[in-house]
């Protein structure tokens, strides 16, 4: 079995509130640069850990963590819509060795992934459905959340499952690092705002226009420094990635949900998926990681990072 790590940002805004020309070439070189490496490691599997923001899982039933056997991507904002090609034996033998590591994982037939999912799959893989992929929702912006933690045991459960295969995986995170966009909490939301967070599945298309067009608006006021979300955090941004890096898993541990929204922003609790991605990583021995690019993205309300990590056991059976 060999094993590789892609991690990065994802943001709805990318082609609607674009930073300048110069960083848009940034970030489109460096996605072009993953998707080459994919495209050379071919994976025979790929396992995708993401959130999701209000599109497939509301609370009328919040899991904290969920596998797909069958999954399709809405399509919201400008990210690809239709099926992604879930592997059913292997999402249910996952499944099962997940819950006998004592990780209580859900599991959907019929699971809705939007951009937190999709955008990564088009970056990577070229579209939704050109690889086998497993799609694993971790809960990122509807509290009560499970640790930072729990992330990590699910991605070493799901790494130690994988390292039984005899396949070329990929391992996927998607999501963070600090940024704040307007996600409304049902804590302080009218009745409507509250009843679409609890049943909100499939929108008018008028609906999710005016949804998309308050993000795009909230990213306007962001970037002229005209906002109340809070504002990115570079320092914090590059801390959990240099601790990611050096597989510094008690730091991990100890990261607080209160620490996570307070420092990096409510949405920041993506970065859940790249502990997982990582652990599933490590659980098949050690890794070296590679910080390939970090950049506050105001107009795209993001810490913007990628990283790539390769298994140390795959980088000795290439160089023998
Ligand atoms: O779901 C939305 O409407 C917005 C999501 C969003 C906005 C900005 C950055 C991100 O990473 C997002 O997921
Ligand atoms: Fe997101």
């Amino acid at each position: 079995m060999t094993i590789i790590l892609e991690c990065l940002s994802h943001t709805p805004l990318q082609g609607y509130h674009d930073p300048v020309p110069e960083i848009l070439a940034e970030v489109e070189a460096l996605q072009a640069a993953m998707k080459k490496r994919v495209q050379a490691f071919d994976p025979e599997l790929v396992v995708v850990f993401a959130p999701d923001h209000y599109n497939g899982f509301f609370y009328d039933l919040m899991p904290q963590f969920c596998i797909g056997v069958e999954a399709t991507s809405i399509g919201d904002y400008k990210s690809l819509a239709g099926p992604l090609d879930v592997p059913r034996d292997i999402a249910l033998a996952m499944s099962e060795a997940v819950l006998a590591a004592d990780i209580d994982v859900a599991l959907s037939y019929r699971m809705q992934v939007d951009h937190g999912f999709a955008q990564a799959l088009e970056v990577l893989l070229g579209g939704l459905d050109n690889y086998p992929v497993i799609p694993v929702f971790i809960n990122s912006v509807a509290p009560p959340m499970a640790s930072c933690r729990r992330s990590r045991l699910l991605g070493d459960a799901i790494g130690r499952f994988l390292s039984g295969l005899n396949k070329r995986v990929l391992l996927v995170g998607s999501g963070g690092i600090s940024h704040e966009p307007p996600v409304p909490e049902i804590a302080n939301a009218c009745a409507e705002v509250a009843e679409r967070l609890i049943a909100g599945r499939n929108p008018t298309p008028q609906a999710r226009a005016a949804r998309q067009e308050r993000t795009i608006s909230a990213a306007r006021q962001f970037t002229s420094g005209d906002s109340s979300l809070r504002p990115l955090n570079p320092e914090w941004d590059r801390n959990f990635l240099d601790i990611l890096a050096r597989g510094d898993w008690m730091a991990i541990d100890d990261m607080s949900n209160d620490s996570i929204t307070e420092q990096g922003g409510k949405s920041a609790h993506e970065i859940r998926s790249w502990v997982a991605a990582f652990a599933a990583l490590n659980a098949h021995g050690p890794y070296k990681a590679s910080l390939d690019y970090y950049r506050p993205i105001p107009e795209w309300i993001a810490g913007f990072a990628t990283m790539q990590a390769q298994s140390l056991r795959l980088v000795e059976s290439v160089a023998a």
